[in-house]
């Protein structure tokens, strides 16, 4: 059996981070560059093999084994419910999951008592809990990118989505009406890797325990 680690790394935004904090234990891939149109990587000589995937697909290639490990924002975790060993906090991609609305509805109030209501997400599952959990009836509409623009245009009353620095809700004319869920980076492990490669991806992970200054007891 290979004991090669296969990492799944997300192209965009959390990439740089990612290969910055492997890099600080040891984990480097002289092959790879974001701006490079090629998928997977090789390190021969350490074992080591990086892919790049979509940051939403990154829960899929660890679940079925075709990655060992992964780095995914906990917003994609919570959205996808996945059984995935979640071991660590790397703490970078700091954002907030939140509800929003138009600043001119100026009703900053309890969303328990909104009722029929469009909401527009990139996360239908979190959203749904969300408003299940108070008793708030929604319409769900599930949109890819630039969520900010369906209340503009009347697609929906109110948003799920992320604020980092509040500039996109601003330049869009809307407010912060709750917090769902505080988001960082997370590092995955898939399940049965954890079991086959233990001594591996045990001193993997208390690499970057050390780097990023947390305890974790590791399981399998
Ligand atoms: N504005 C932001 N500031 C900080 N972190 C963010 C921000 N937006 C997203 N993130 C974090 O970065 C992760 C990846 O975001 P990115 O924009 O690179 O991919 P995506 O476009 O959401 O995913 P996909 O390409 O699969 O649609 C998100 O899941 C989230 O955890
Ligand atoms: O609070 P800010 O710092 O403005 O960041 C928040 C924005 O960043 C993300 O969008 P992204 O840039 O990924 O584009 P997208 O709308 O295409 O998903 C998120 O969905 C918000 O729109």
């Amino acid at each position: 059996m290979s004991d090669t680690i296969t990492f799944a790394l997300p192209k965009g935004r959390i990439m740089k981070d990612s290969m910055e904090l492997f890099a600080r234990i040891g984990i480097t891939c002289p092959e790879m560059s974001d701006d490079s149109r090629k998928l997977v990587f090789e390190n021969r000589e350490d074992r080591l093999r990086f892919m790049a995937v979509r940051a939403t697909d990154v829960p899929t290639y660890v679940e079925y084994g075709c990655a060992d490990i992964g780095v995914v924002g906990k917003d994609t975790l919570l959205e996808q419910g996945k059984d995935l060993y979640e071991p660590l906090d790397l703490k970078f991609g700091y954002c907030r999951l939140v509800v929003a609305e138009p600043k001119e509805l100026q009703r900053m109030d309890d969303p328990a008592n909104w009722s029929n209501i469009r909401v527009a997400t990139k996360y239908p599952n979190i959203t749904e809990r969300y408003f299940a959990a108070r008793g708030v009836q929604v319409e769900l509409i599930k949109l890819y990118g630039s969520i900010e623009l369906a209340p503009l245009v009347g697609l929906a009353e109110r948003i799920v989505d992320l604020v980092s620095t509040g500039a996109t809700l601003r330049e869009n004319g809307m407010v912060e009406v709750d917090t769902i869920a505080d988001i960082t980076t997370r590092l995955i492990v898939n399940r049965a890797s954890l079991k086959t490669k233990h001594q591996r991806i045990r001193k993997i992970i208390e690499g970057l325990e050390q780097v990023v200054g947390e305890t974790v007891r590791i399981s399998g």
